[in-house]
Parts: structure tokens; C-alpha cells; sequence
């Protein structure tokens, strides 16, 4: 063990950090959990990087992570200037070059390396265009009024919402579903997989939440009379059947001919399929085909719920902002038409409300890559007037962009706790958007969630105010602190979350 350590301390340059029997990405790591508020004999499991944002990184923006029982030291690093270095275009890391997720999913865009991942992006690219964000933005409005018709808000001068997460998953599925899939659903009715009780929500989301448990551990443990397992095993078999179904249903409904003529609209399921035809000049395999559909249903679906339920309890604490962002609403919209896609960039303030609360509540906390040789990474000092650090990383150490170390930097962010959406005024300072990642692998969604977003914001704003019930003598940051708790699983989550809603036209 105390070899294993040593080397372990070797390979990340003596670089400090958390000291840990099982690595947080492992198996036992993720199940038992100890304490973190100590460096040394603590299992740190994946929330630390959420937990200690305010205090993990000292006097330099890079940390280590080295087990001594399981698993490979890690090196995370908050600062942006070690983003070229470790994702930019010719930067010596990749994605990992072996992934557990391929093996539940198959191979996907999101985590092939990059000479076979060049093929998914070029097949895929061409779901994101302009005509695909006109498409986002008119079900959005289609979505959000099927959405206060069938909730019975049509009437009512006060809704209480007590969890405004699912409100927003489902919202999200239904969007993505609808624009990347052509499978649409009605809010009052629920996609279904055939023959199971859950909903293709409910899969999904117990399936993110289980990801890393059901890549892990080994099959035979999801026969044991565990609950939580067989909850797992159940909702990724319902899952891989829901899209099977739909594989079936797409090719039974447009034919190969259709393919060949291209006829398929160019959304990003169409896409893979006509990947998958023999005729493809640029190929995926039946594989790949499950897992991009998966890949681009997670991808899309989850991180566009959790921040968008993270900006509604921001819009209901800071009242001032809220009021800003309307006024802006009824500037753009004073005859009381509704929005079109051409007004997205007219919603500035809109935008940066959302950016700041993407950079408090970031859906994807980290950027995570392999060297593929040995490498010396240049990080800047903490402290002002500090020397930059060399530090040596060994090829096949797991490296990641810490999103929320970067976020909570107050170099980069000063008063990082503070919400200020008023930062994001300067229109260079939006490369700073990390929640979308950087370099060659940005999110290919980027557009398709802002307008999605933002739509649905103006949409959303423009009918009510939101409000969030402080209890006595409580402040906006200790609700904050109390109720916007977060847990990071595939994605990073928080709440539950409820909000209230009172109608203004
Ligand atoms: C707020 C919403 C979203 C956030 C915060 C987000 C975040 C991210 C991040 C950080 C990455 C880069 C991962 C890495 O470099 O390792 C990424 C990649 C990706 N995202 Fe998103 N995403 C969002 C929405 C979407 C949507 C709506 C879609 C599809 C409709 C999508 C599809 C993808 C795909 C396909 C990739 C892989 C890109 C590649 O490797 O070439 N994302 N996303």
C-alpha cells in the first residue's frame, strides 16, 4: 500500500491534495464515503469537488487525488490557462482510453478518442444548425403553453411548485425529444417504455444517477435482493428497450430507400440511422448507433433540467435581477407578441442571468482527460505575484478541468459566491462560459440548450414572477447554502427545489 502510494505521489509530481484509500472513481469509493474536511484517510467519493470548491485548491490552481488501495492518482486544475494545455486542439491528452461507460452504451461521441471520434462529430455536426434552432425554439413556446394547459395554471392567479426539478427535466425531454429525435410526446401524457411502470424520464433518471454504480460493478450484483441495484438494472433495460423500439419504429417508418434519396430530415437521429446503412459513405456501427442515441439523450436532456431549476430559484431570490430581466422582456415584447428566434440575441440580460447561473450551478463539473505522453503542465500561482508551477504529469494520469474550481476562482471570478449576472456584460468575457467545456470537444448542444433556454425563459417570465419562501430572519445566501445542496453523478445536481409562481398579465 505504501508503495502503491508512493508511486502514486511520484506520477502527479508531488502534487498536494486528498490522500484517500479508493479512488473516487471507483466502485468502493463511490459507496462508501468518509469524511473530506481531512486530507489523509478520507474516501472523498465524487462530491468533494463540490464540497471543498471553496477551499480544495491553496496556493495553486492544482490539486491531487492519490489512492492507496484502489484505483489511479488524479490531478484536477482550476485555472483557465491550463485549458489549452489540457483540452485544446493539439493539447498531448485525450479522452480516456478506456471507458466503462462504452461498455454499458456503446461508443459515442462524447467518449470515443480523438481519431474515432473525428467520424461522430462529422455525422453528427449537422443535426446543430440554424434550421434545427429555429425548430427548439418554436416547440419551446408549443411545449411551455401544453406545458400551463395541462398543469391547470391556465386559470389560477398562484401556483406553488415544490419541486421545480422534475417540472424542468420533463420540459427538457420533451424539447430534445421532440428536435433531436422527432419523438413527441403530449405533458399530459408521458413516453412510456413498453410494458414498464417507470416513465423514459424515470429511466433516465435513475440511470444518470446510477451510471457510475452500474459501470462499476459487476454484473452479478444486480442479481442480489438489493433495491437500489435492481432499481439500476431495471431502468437501463427499460431504457435500451425504449430505444431499440424506437430504431425499429424509424426504420419501419422511412424504409432505406428513404435514406438513400434523403429524405430523413437532417435531425440527429436520422443521422445515426442513416449512419448505420450500408450505403454510408461515413459509417457507424449498430454500437455505436445505441450509444450515441443514449449519449445525446443524457447529454441533452439532464443538463438543461438541472441548471434551468437552478435559474428559477435564482430568478425567485434576487427579486432586483428578476425585475431587470422582465423589463428587458417587455422591451423586446411591448405589443405582446410572442418571441421568435430572431429575437434571441436581443435578450442579453436574459442571457446573462442564465450564464451566472450556469457558473454557480454548472450540469457538468468537469473536463476530463488522459495524457497520452508524459507531459509538463504550466500553472499559474493563486497568491497575487506568485511563481507559475511546472508540474511533471505522468502518461496515462487521468486529468481533469475542474469547471467548478475554475468557477469558484476568485482570480478569475472575484467574490466567486456573489451572483452577479452584470459579469457577463463584456461580450469577450463569455469564452468564459466554461459550463459548455473548450477546445475541440465545446458541447455540440451549446446552441440548441441556449435557445431552448432561453425561449423558455422569456416565455416562462413574461406570464409570471417567481418567488422562493425564505424562512424568518433568513438571508438569500443561507437559502442557498440550505436548500441548493449539490450532488455530483454523471451530471451535478441540486435540490430538491421548490419556487413560487404568481401571474402578472
Ligand atoms: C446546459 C446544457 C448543457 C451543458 C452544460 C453541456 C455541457 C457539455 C460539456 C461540458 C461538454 C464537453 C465534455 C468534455 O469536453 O469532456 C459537452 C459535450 C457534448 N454535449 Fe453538451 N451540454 C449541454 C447541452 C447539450 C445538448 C442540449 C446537447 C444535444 C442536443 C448536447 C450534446 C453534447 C455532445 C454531443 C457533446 C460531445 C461533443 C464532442 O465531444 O464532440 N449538450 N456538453
Amino acid at each position: 500500500r505504501i508503495r502503491k502510494l508512493l508511486s502514486g505521489i511520484k506520477a502527479v509530481d508531488n502534487t498536494p491534495g486528498l490522500r484517500c484509500a479508493f479512488s473516487p472513481r471507483s466502485v468502493l469509493g463511490q459507496l462508501f464515503r468518509t469524511r473530506i474536511n481531512t486530507s489523509f484517510f478520507c474516501n472523498p467519493g465524487t462530491d468533494f469537488l463540490w464540497l471543498l470548491r471553496r477551499s480544495l485548491y491553496k496556493e495553486t490552481d492544482i490539486v491531487s487525488v492519490v489512492p492507496y488501495i484502489m484505483g489511479k492518482p488524479l490531478v484536477y486544475v482550476s485555472a483557465m490557462e491550463a485549458l489549452p494545455q489540457i483540452t485544446g486542439f493539439s493539447s498531448p491528452f485525450d479522452k480516456q482510453s478506456w471507458n466503462l461507460a462504452d461498455n454499458i452504451v456503446g461508443e459515442n461521441i462524447v467518449t470515443a478518442q480523438k481519431e474515432k471520434w473525428k467520424r461522430h462529430r462529422k455525422i453528427l455536426s449537422p443535426a446543430f444548425s440554424q434550421k434545427t434552432y429555429e425548430s427548439v425554439w418554436d416547440e419551446t413556446r408549443g411545449i411551455y403553453r401544453d406545458m400551463v394547459a395541462s398543469e391547470g395554471w391556465g386559470n389560477k392567479s398562484a401556483v406553488f411548485i415544490p419541486v421545480i426539478n422534475d417540472l424542468t427535466a420533463k420540459f427538457s425531454l420533451a424539447v430534445l425529444s421532440t428536435c433531436a429525435f422527432g419523438i413527441r410526446f403530449p405533458w399530459s401524457a408521458p413516453m412510456y417504455a413498453k410494458g414498464e411502470q417507470l416513465t423514459v424520464q424515470e429511466c433516465f433518471h435513475i440511470s444518470v444517477k446510477g451510471a457510475p454504480i452500474r459501470a462499476l460493478a459487476p454484473s452479478w450484483a444486480f442479481t442480489l435482493p438489493l433495491e437500489k441495484l435492481r432499481n439500476i438494472d431495471v431502468a437501463f433495460k427499460s431504457i435500451f428497450g425504449f430505444i431499440e423500439a424506437q430504431i425499429a419504429h424509424r426504420r419501419a417508418t422511412f424504409g432505406h430507400e428513404a435514406c438513400e434519396g434523403g429524405l430523413r430530415p437532417k435531425e440527429a437521429f436520422n443521422l445515426i440511422l442513416n449512419a448505420n446503412e450500408e450505403s454510408a459513405k461515413v459509417k457507424f456501427q449498430d454500437s455505436e448507433v445505441v450509444g450515441n442515441t443514449f449519449t445525446i439523450f443524457v447529454a441533452g436532456y439532464e443538463t438543461v433540467g438541472r441548471v434551468l431549476a437552478a435559474t428559477f430559484c435564482l430568478l425567485g431570490l434576487y427579486q432586483e435581477e428578476q425585475e431587470r430581466v422582465y423589463q428587458e422582456i417587455m422591451t423586446v415584447l411591448p405589443d405582446g407578441r410572442d418571441p421568435t428566434v430572431n429575437d434571441f440575441e436581443s435578450f442579453a440580460q436574459v442571457q446573462r442571468f442564465f450564464f451566472e447561473s450556469m457558473r454557480l450551478y454548472p450540469p457538468a463539473v468537469q473536463l476530463v482527460r488522459e495524457a497520452t505522453e508524459d507531459v509538463v503542465l504550466n500553472i499559474p500561482s493563486r497568491i497575487p505575484g506568485g511563481l507559475a508551477q511546472n508540474v511533471a504529469i505522468k502518461k496515462g494520469t487521468v486529468t481533469s478541468i475542474d469547471i467548478l474550481g475554475i468557477n469558484y476562482n476568485p482570480r478569475h471570478f472575484p467574490e466567486p459566491e456573489s451572483f452577479k449576472p452584470s459579469r457577463w456584460e463584456n461580450p469577450a468575457v463569455t469564452d468564459m462560459v466554461m459550463g459548455f467545456g473548450y477546445g475541440p470537444r465545446l458541447c455540440l448542444g451549446r446552441k440548441f440548450a441556449l435557445v431552448e433556454v432561453i425561449c423558455f425563459l422569456v416565455m416562462f417570465l413574461r406570464d409570471w414572477k417567481i418567488e422562493v419562501d425564505l424562512e424568518e430572519g433568513e438571508t438569500r445566501e443561507d437559502w442557498r447554502e440550505r436548500m441548493m445542496t449539490g450532488k455530483i453523478e454523471l451530471t451535478f445536481s441540486i435540490g430538491p427545489l421548490p419556487i413560487r409562481l404568481t401571474r402578472r398579465i
